[in-house]
């Protein structure tokens, strides 16, 4: 093992890491809490801001992934798609089936420049993460209950305003609507089953509310749904933790561009749509699990180096001040000041070991894991 993987497993250096991260994201968090004014007087302008923001927070985290992890990311697209992405807005169909699936997609928003206005279809309970949930209410993310009788208007609100965006971007749905569990894949086979519907291997059944809805609301803003689905290689599972500690993994992602056109306007017939993309999509996995690799050409897209730039320069700006701080307590400090600084490192790695844990399937929620009553309406 070289000097550098040893020092990527130290928690030492996750702290530093994890340190940049928090100061700069609350800093983040306060500029964006400083643009509300602006929103009365020139929206189109604060949302160009925030997205700006937002960015300066996401693209550390795709940073430890390309840059510390060195995880390799291979798109699998057609080539004549392929100048299209990040010239338009469109809907991102994506399977839920590893933690750090959403890193993944925000590591293509970044190579396709539209990480800072990347959006998502998000739980609630997301909205409430210090930092990236915080800085997600200015960024117009859609949240939703998963209760469908309250979300039906909350959601397509949040849907219109998007509509006059000033950027282009992408909206992330997982339609799964949430992570793949024996038991939850398991429930939704019963109830495909019950509808009639063929079973899937490798996905569970897809909800198709929200597609409809963001279908209906987005018609005429968004041009194209990109079919996205991913997996690793030589059956990685990978972790946010892995990715800390310096795990390198390989991830492969395979991207069909469908213009919105086709997509049926009826909503039964857009949900009868969707059902039949997450039969194709299954048979992309089942390939990939036999042959190692997806239909389609791959298509060289390199790592860029703005978020290894952006961590650099929040990095410069918040250990500065840390380590005076570090060097006048051992000149200066009583016991109970460096006690104290001990403490705040405790906390500091408790609010780690809590973040992280948010994107852990052994803590996912139990939504799914009970077959939800049939809805007609
Ligand atoms: C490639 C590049 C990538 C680019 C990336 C771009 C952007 C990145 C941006 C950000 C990255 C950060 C990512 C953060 C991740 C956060 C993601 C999440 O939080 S996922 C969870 C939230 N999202 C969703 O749930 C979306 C999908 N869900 C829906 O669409 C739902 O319909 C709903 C709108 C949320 C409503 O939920 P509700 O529970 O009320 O669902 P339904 O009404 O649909 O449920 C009833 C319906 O389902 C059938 N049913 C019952 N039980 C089950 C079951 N166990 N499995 C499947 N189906 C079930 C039931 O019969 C009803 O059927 P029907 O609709 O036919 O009546
Ligand atoms: C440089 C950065 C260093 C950072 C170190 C640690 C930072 C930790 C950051 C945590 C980020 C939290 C973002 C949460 C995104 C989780 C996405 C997700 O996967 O949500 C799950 C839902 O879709 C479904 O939920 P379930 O029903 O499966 O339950």
């Amino acid at each position: 093992m070289g000097l550098l993987q040893l020092l990527k497993g130290q928690f030492l250096c996750h702290l530093l890491i994890f340190y940049v991260f928090l100061v700069s994201g609350l800093l983040v968090n306060l500029l964006q809490l400083c643009t509300l004014p602006l929103w009365a007087l020139n929206r189109q302008l604060a949302r160009r801001i925030n997205c700006r923001l937002g960015y300066c927070i996401s693209s550390q985290m795709v940073a430890l992934l390309e840059w510390w992890s060195g995880t390799e990311c291979t798109l699998y697209t057609d080539p004549e798609s392929y100048p299209r992405y990040g010239k338009e807005n469109a809907i991102v169909i994506l399977n839920h089936n590893f933690e750090i699936d959403f890193l993944c997609g925000w590591t293509f928003c970044e190579r396709f420049g539209v990480l800072g206005t990347s959006k998502v279809m998000a739980k609630k309970e997301l909205a409430y993460v210090p930092l990236i949930g915080w800085m997600w209410y200015f960024q117009e993310i859609v949240f939703c209950k998963r209760k469908w009788e309250e979300d039906r208007r909350t959601v397509a609100k949040s849907l219109q305003n998007l509509r006059d965006y000033p950027e282009n971007f992408w909206f992330l749905l997982f339609c799964e609507g949430t992570r793949f569990t024996e038991k939850k894949h398991k429930i939704s086979m019963e109830v495909a089953e019950s509808k009639g519907l063929p079973k899937l291997k490798h996905h569970l059944l897809p909800r198709t509310k929200g597609f409809c809805v963001t279908v209906q609301n987005l018609r005429g803003t968004v041009t194209a749904v990109y079919d996205s689905t991913l997996n690793f290689r030589n059956k990685e599972t990978p972790t946010l933790r892995g990715v800390l500690s310096g795990k390198k993994y390989h991830a492969d992602l395979y991207v069909r561009r469908i213009p919105l056109d086709s997509v049926p306007e009826d909503e039964a017939e857009c949900a009868a749509w969707l059902h039949k993309l997450y039969q194709e999509k299954d048979t992309f996995q089942e390939g990939y699990t036999q042959t190692g690799r997806f239909p389609g050409p791959v298509v060289n897209l390199p790592r860029q180096p703005w978020a290894l730039l952006n961590w650099l320069f929040w990095a410069v700006l918040v250990l500065g001040p840390l380590i005076l701080l570090l060097l006048q307590l051992l000149q200066t400090g009583s016991t109970l000041t460096v006690l104290c600084s001990l403490a705040v490192c405790i906390a500091v790695s408790g609010a780690v070991h809590w973040m992280i844990g948010q994107t852990e399937i052994n803590r996912a929620s139990s939504y799914g894991n009970k077959q939800a009553p049939l809805n007609n309406n």
